[in-house]
């Protein structure tokens, strides 16, 4: 879309055979009309073969960094392999430009990778902030750009190359900042960890506000006029998932330790135990409203992905509870308007469905977990004629309570007495 040639490579061929017809291998709004143009614009070119790098100029690694088996740090070969897989490609002059999130120290050993297999090449860390359900805007339109660079004439032509990449966004008066390698990795797991943090926050006070007889939904309003806490990132709920923020709020705490500062970060275990404790009430609360048990109860639980607008059930919160419910007895029906294929592929022993109306029927309570807008939008009337008894529990503060208590229903919430 900026006007560049591009080479894309992955080693998934489903995923490329995909990316090939336009077609993207995930649920990202607005993406699927842009891939098109580009591939028939002939700018984008894709497939499994390194070799057809050969040529380019700037090599982003943009490969995963999950969370190792068995072990909170993050699992690092994919980047290695990335990285590896390049040096044979990689001509003097050419910038390979780390993307992915990785701990503190990781660029400084691949730079010295790098040097030694490709004298001449330098290595950049410009790491990534777009959301998911937001990614095309947030590409085109970052807030902010960081490059971390060597020092000297090396990073002064990565700076330069970058420039030209990001040639619009900086035109429209992006801000750049250019730093050193270590700084350039903690900015990202920094800004991650401040909204992981944000999000715990106001969910602590959600605790609160359910022993106290709170609403953390005006709490957070009430905050949030103060511009210098502001209103974003204050939804109280069912808390965050995705493959981000919950892995990388880990790897940073188990990095930290490995450098002596695990104490800096401490409270990150604590921003984590009240995330996963949003989902363990979750269960809870809806045991207590079926009289104490779910077993062979039908629950209907809407949503399965970590959030709206994606397709993405990674550490989804979601389908977490509703695992739970399953495990402990419950007849759970999970329904999503995108999530359903990845809920089944990611969770096969739940039952799902993508007709909202077959997952509501028959439910002795119904749970909503992802504020997706079919969600949101729902008649109280009309569903409580489907369901078997009218009991709401929001998981995300996304029903009017007072509209469907006037319908029936019996509404329970996250973060309301
Ligand atoms: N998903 C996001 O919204 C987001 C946002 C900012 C940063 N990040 C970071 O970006 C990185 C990638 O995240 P993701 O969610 O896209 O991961 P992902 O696992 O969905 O995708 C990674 C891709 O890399 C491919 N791959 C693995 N090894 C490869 C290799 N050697 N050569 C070529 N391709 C290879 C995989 O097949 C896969 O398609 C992570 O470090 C993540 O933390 C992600
Ligand atoms: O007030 C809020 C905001 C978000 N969430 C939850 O937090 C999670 C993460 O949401 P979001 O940050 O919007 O999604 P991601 O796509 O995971 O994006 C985060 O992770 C990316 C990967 O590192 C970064 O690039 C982004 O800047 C960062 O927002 C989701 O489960 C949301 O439901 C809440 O519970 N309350």
């Amino acid at each position: 879309a900026s006007g560049h040639d591009v080479v894309g490579v992955d080693v998934d061929p489903e995923k490329v055979g995909a990316l090939a017809l336009g077609k993207a291998p995930f649920f990202e709004p607005g993406f699927d009309g842009l891939l098109a143009d580009v591939i028939r614009s002939g700018r984008l070119e894709v497939g499994t073969d390194v070799g057809a790098i050969a040529g380019c100029a700037v090599h982003f690694v943009c490969v995963g960094t999950p969370q190792a088996a068995g072990s909170p740090a993050a699992d690092l070969r994919f980047v290695d392999a990335a990285v590896d897989s390049l040096l044979p490609h990689l001509g003097a002059g050419d910038v390979v430009v780390g993307k992915s999130t990785v701990p503190v120290g990781t660029a400084g050993r691949l730079a010295d990778v790098v040097a030694a297999a490709a004298p001449g090449a330098v290595l950049a860390w410009n790491p990534e902030f777009l959301r998911e359900g937001h990614a095309v805007d947030d590409t085109l339109h970052p807030d902010r750009i960081v490059y971390g660079v060597p020092g000297g004439a090396a990073g002064e032509r990565a700076t330069r190359l970058l420039d030209e990449v990001y040639a619009i966004p900086l035109a429209e008066g992006m801000p750049r900042i250019v730093t050193d390698y270590p700084t350039a990795e903690l900015v990202k797991v920094a800004a991650n960890s401040f909204l992981a943090t944000k999000i715990s926050f106001i969910n602590a006070m959600a605790e609160l506000c359910e022993v106290a007889g709170g609403d953390v939904t005006q709490l957070a309003d009430a905050i949030g006029h103060d511009a210098r806490i502001g209103r974003r990132f204050l939804n109280a709920g069912l808390g965050f998932g995705g493959g981000c923020l919950p892995k990388d709020i880990r790897a940073f705490t188990a990095r930290a330790e490995e450098l002596g500062a695990g104490e800096a970060v401490a409270f990150l275990g604590e921003v984590d135990r009240i995330n996963n404790r949003r989902r363990s009430r979750m269960v809870e609360l809806t045991a207590e409203v079926l009289g104490g048990s779910v077993t062979g109860r039908r629950v209907a639980v809407l949503g399965a992905a970590f959030k709206p607008e994606s397709d993405d059930v990674r550490d989804s919160p979601a389908l977490d509870v509703a695992t739970r419910l399953a495990e402990a007895g419950a007849d759970v029906v999970v329904t999503d308007p995108q999530a359903v294929p990845t809920a089944r592929r990611r969770a096969p022993q739940l039952a799902c469905t993508e007709d909202l109306d077959e997952a509501l029927r028959g439910a002795d309570v119904v749970l909503l977990l992802t504020e997706w807008r079919q969600f949101r939008d729902l008649d109280p009337v009309r569903t409580g004629e489907l369901v078997a008894h009218r009991t709401v529990l929001d998981g995300r503060q996304a029903l009017d309570r007072a509209v469907w208590e006037a319908a029936g229903w019996r509404y329970r919430a996250l973060g309301r007495a």
